[in-house]
């Protein structure tokens, strides 16, 4: 059912000898969640702890095993998907992706760590992602000790809490109040419409199953646990002593180049290197959402009268076929249906990220100084893009007029604006700078990683 994959560079490796601590991180398999744990899995690699990463069969083969870190051992399994298409865009639905995912992973799971024990080699410690609440009593039935990678906003996970407990039935009451102020402990002045999307009463039906999920993600941990989050003090320090009940240890970003995305293709960088410094917009709405084909044509619409060339990422590339002015978008831009993003967003010629606010994209532009035209989705998007604009103010967020789709007018409006603005412009540098130094040696990140593991 599952196979072990010692890498050979294992042997190499002069921190595998030096390991005190084994470590087993479960992923979901969705890149959202597959590209932190990589990153994560380096970081640890580094500080000299051995890791098996395991997940599911399916997303394994995108990752490029010439570029996993030295020393990485996968252990994967099959999640009754092994033969689909592509890891990159799904035909099935989330539902039955998390559903079939929490079905397979118990059994494997449990399989991986006895394996290993009966081998005399155990592991210490299972480090676990958001969605798969599961972990924690595979875990406990081996004696292991669990702790939660949250790879959203610490911010978000306290509304989750809050709202959840003592906060219910106010959320509750006022759900179709989208001004209704939200105030909760340690977190910025929200309203409702700030609260991930699954809390509106214009979420899709086929997402209400999402709610009750991150419910049992937060009853399963015990008060008083730890939560890894992908952040920094710097940035969410007051949400993470938003709630007395849980130790908040941030040790992000996780922002670095990992093997799922391969090696790096030169076309973008190529291209970027043609175009002026900050001249670029660069477009992408991460790995799960499609866009309408109206919202598609509005964001053309609005890159071509911005003026500006662009690198816009269509997972589909019949989508992109189909758009109307194909011919002229490809004269002031370029459209892949996939770049290596982070090695594109450290190029000196992207100016701005138009983006739905996913919190690795988040990270990504933030880490790498890049200003943010937000046009949030669906799940925490919603409130990533609150804080964007108006706590980090790194971004400024497109209006949709009446609640429809957003108009290109709109996208051109916020590209040349926060293309051209001071203030962001300086915060943008100071959140940069703020970012790279917490994962630095002697950064909160850093720090904070290294009390996990004298604890794990
Ligand atoms: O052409 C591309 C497009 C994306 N990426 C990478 O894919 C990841 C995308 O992650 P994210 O920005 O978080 O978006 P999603 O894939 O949509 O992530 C889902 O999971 C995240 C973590 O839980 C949530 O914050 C999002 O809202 C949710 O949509 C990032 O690391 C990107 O660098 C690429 O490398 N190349």
């Amino acid at each position: 059912m599952f196979s072990f994959n010692f890498k050979i560079n294992q042997l190499i490796n002069p921190n595998f000898f030096l390991a005190m601590t084994k470590i087993l991180i479960v992923s979901h398999p969705g890149q959202g969640l597959i590209h932190p744990s990589l990153r994560f899995a380096a970081r640890l690699l580094k500080m000299g702890v051995s890791v098996t990463l395991t997940t599911s069969f399916r997303i394994m083969r995108f990752i490029d095993k010439e570029i996993t870190p030295p020393g990485l051992a996968f252990a994967t399994f099959s999640d009754g998907h092994d033969n689909h298409a592509s890891g990159k865009s799904s035909s099935f639905t989330l539902q039955q992706h998390i559903s079939d995912f929490a079905t397979h992973g118990p059994p494997a799971v449990a399989e991986i760590i006895s394996s290993a024990a009966a081998k005399g080699d155990p592991f210490d410690h299972v480090v676990y992602t958001t969605i798969i609440p599961w972990v924690p009593q595979v875990a406990a039935a081996h004696n292991l000790k669990s702790t939660l990678l949250w790879c959203q906003p610490a911010t978000v996970f306290n509304i989750y809490y809050h709202s959840f407990n003592e906060f219910e039935e106010l959320i509750s009451a006022n759900k179709n109040n989208a001004s209704f102020p939200i105030n909760l402990p340690g977190l910025p002045s929200l309203t409702v419409a700030d609260l991930p999307s699954f809390f509106s009463p214009s979420s899709p039906k086929e997402h209400d199953f999402l709610l009750p999920l991150y419910k049992d993600h937060v009853d399963v941990i015990k008060t008083g646990s730890t939560i890894l989050v992908n952040s920094f003090d710097e940035l969410e320090i007051d949400s993470m002593k938003g709630t007395k009940h849980f130790h908040f240890l941030s040790i992000g970003p996780l922002n670095e180049k990992d093997p799922y995305n391969g090696k790096q293709d030169d076309s973008c960088v190529s291209w970027l290197n043609t175009k002026r410094k900050r001249s670029v917009v660069y477009v992408s709405f991460g790995s799960v959402t499609r866009l309408t084909g109206d919202q598609t044509e509005e964001i053309a619409t609005g890159l071509l009268e911005s003026g500006r060339p662009f690198l816009w990422v269509i997972r589909n590339p019949e989508e992109a076929k189909k758009l109307t002015k194909i011919d002229e978008l490809k004269q002031q831009g370029m459209i892949v249906n996939w770049c290596c993003q982070v090695e594109v967003l450290k190029h000196e010629a992207i100016g701005c990220f138009l983006m739905h606010c996913g919190w690795n994209s988040t990270l990504e532009a933030m880490g790498t100084g890049v200003p943010i035209v937000a046009y949030p989705l669906w799940t925490d998007q919603t409130t990533n893009a609150k804080m964007i604009e108006d706590v980090w103010k790194i971004g400024v967020r497109v209006r949709r007029e009446g609640g429809g789709v957003v108009k290109g007018k709109e996208i051109e409006r916020c590209v040349k604006m926060v293309m051209g603005d001071e203030e962001i412009s300086r915060n943008v540098t100071k959140w940069k700078e703020l970012a790279n130094e917490a994962v630095n040696n002697g950064g909160s990140s850093t720090l904070n990683l290294q009390a996990f593991l004298d604890e794990a």
